[in-house]
């Protein structure tokens, strides 16, 4: 898409410095080195802060240096060595990745806000930030979770937008982290959907020959002369302000150029239009992983995995078009793309949850202190998704409708043991 006109570069922030955050934030600096007509090449990381040690086997430590072996900051060290030694080890940062502690400093200037980190965490930061971000800012987020209140599920990809007044896309794929930031190949999907904010003078993002809204849209077209009546909503996504139009001095967010900020060789992208598939697929598999790592656990074999992995899939479909059928979600982006099959494939076999979900069995141990010992500060999302998924379908009665989903959070609460599963989610006669 050409750029023609503009004359700004896009700033980019990630928010978020964990195993994911580190290494989308080394992938995106590998780009916008690469893309200079289009980003600004630093890229700031928001670093949640915290004193670290150089462990004993980092390349970093060297015995007898005195300086080393105290704890230093985490951004500091960051900036210093270029490598996040605690979340991403050995593993080199490129230089224009630029650590910052302040999350307010990190994002006041930034036109595209990555969000990335635990989703727990995620309401916590959008109420720090809100008001405090270019107002024609766009987020793409790359949280594997979902937000549930008493009887509404939200993607985070929505609930940031409504909360921040920006649009939110998303990015999600089978990318356990470590082999990313390795530069294994795989594949991702982003999906970026932004509204027609301009009836009169379209915006740089409506790209000739997309058409994006998967469902229908329902929202007020904003106009030029600041007569701008407020944008209801966006494919179900209500907005509590009015979505700014991008500037045209900016190159225009098309597919294209969304594409060449995370596209790497070894990290291909496929761009679509579905954010309520690509936000669950990432969501809904790590409830998936825990099952396949409880039967990992009692020493069950690849057809035990790959029928938790058939029904597991069947169930996100299932979720997605009966929560979210009136936005646009389809059935075909969980089946063929990276967020969908591929994600829960590679989760099942070699994720964080998959890991402590067998662990935990093996030793006979709860989750949550197998956690505690083998993740060194990084966290599990599948355990809080798998509460949080079955509060939602509790209160509209509908968990027998999710058998697996519904095993799993009772093999959390001690109901039932994983040997269970099988009989669990077996078709009921009607
Ligand atoms: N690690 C992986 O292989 C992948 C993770 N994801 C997803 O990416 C998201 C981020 O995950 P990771 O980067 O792996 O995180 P992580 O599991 O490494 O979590 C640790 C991060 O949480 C931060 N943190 C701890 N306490 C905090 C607090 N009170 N407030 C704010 N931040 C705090 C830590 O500073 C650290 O950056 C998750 O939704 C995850 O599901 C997606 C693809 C791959
Ligand atoms: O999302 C992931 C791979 O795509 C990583 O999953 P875990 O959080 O279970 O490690």
């Amino acid at each position: 898409m050409a750029t023609l006109g503009a004359h700004k570069k896009h700033k980019v922030t990630v928010v978020g410095s964990g195993n994911w955050g580190s290494t989308i934030a080394k992938v995106i600096a590998e780009n916008t080195t690469a893309n200079p007509d289009l980003f600004e090449e630093e890229v700031q990381m928001w670093v949640y802060e915290e004193e670290v040690k150089i462990p004993k086997k980092s390349r970093h430590f060297h015995p007898g240096v005195g300086s080393l072996d105290v704890p230093h900051k985490l951004s500091a060290l960051i900036n210093e060595i270029h490598e996040n030694v605690k979340y991403l080890p050995d593993i080199s940062l490129p230089h224009n990745v630029v650590a910052n502690p302040s999350l307010e400093d990190s994002v006041k200037d930034a036109t595209i806000l990555i969000f990335n980190m635990p989703h727990q965490f995620i309401p916590n930061i959008a109420k720090q930030i809100k008001g405090k971000i270019i107002p024609y800012a766009r987020g793409i987020s790359c949280i594997k979770g979902i937000e549930v209140s008493e009887k509404r599920v939200r993607l985070f990809s929505e609930m940031l937008g409504e909360e921040l007044g920006i649009y939110c896309g998303a990015l999600s794929g089978a990318n356990v982290a470590t082999g990313v930031a390795m530069e294994r190949w795989c594949g991702t999907t982003v999906a970026y959907d932004p509204p027609p904010v301009d009836s009169r003078q379209p915006t740089p993002e409506q790209t000739p020959g997309h058409s994006p809204h998967g469902s229908t849209i329902d929202l007020t077209m904003t106009a030029v002369d600041g007569t701008a009546k407020t944008l209801k909503s966006v494919n179900g996504t209500k907005y509590s302000k009015r979505l700014q139009p991008l500037p045209n001095d900016y190159p225009p967010l098309s597919h294209e150029n969304v594409k060449k900020l995370f596209h790497r060789p070894y990290f291909h992208v496929s761009m679509v239009s579905d954010v309520v598939a690509v936000s669950l697929g990432g969501a809904l598999k790590n409830i998936v992983a825990l099952a396949a790592g409880f039967l990992s656990g009692l020493g069950w074999d690849s057809n035990s995995l790959a029928e938790v992995i058939r029904i597991g899939l069947k169930e996100e479909v299932k979720f997605g078009l009966m929560f979210f059928g009136d936005k646009g979600v389809k059935a075909q982006t969980f089946l063929e793309e990276s967020c969908g099959v591929a994600d829960i494939i590679t989760s099942c076999i070699g994720g964080r949850n998959f890991r402590c979900a067998k662990i935990s069995v093996e030793k006979n141990m709860p989750i949550d202190e197998v956690e505690r010992i083998e993740l060194n500060g990084q966290k599990l999302q599948g355990t809080s998704t798998a509460y949080e998924v079955q509060k939602f379908l509790t209160s509209r009665n509908q968990g027998s409708e999710f058998p697996l989903f519904t095993a799993v959070y009772g093999i959390l609460e001690g109901k039932y043991k994983p040997d269970q599963i099988p009989e669990l989610v077996e078709p009921k006669d009607p």
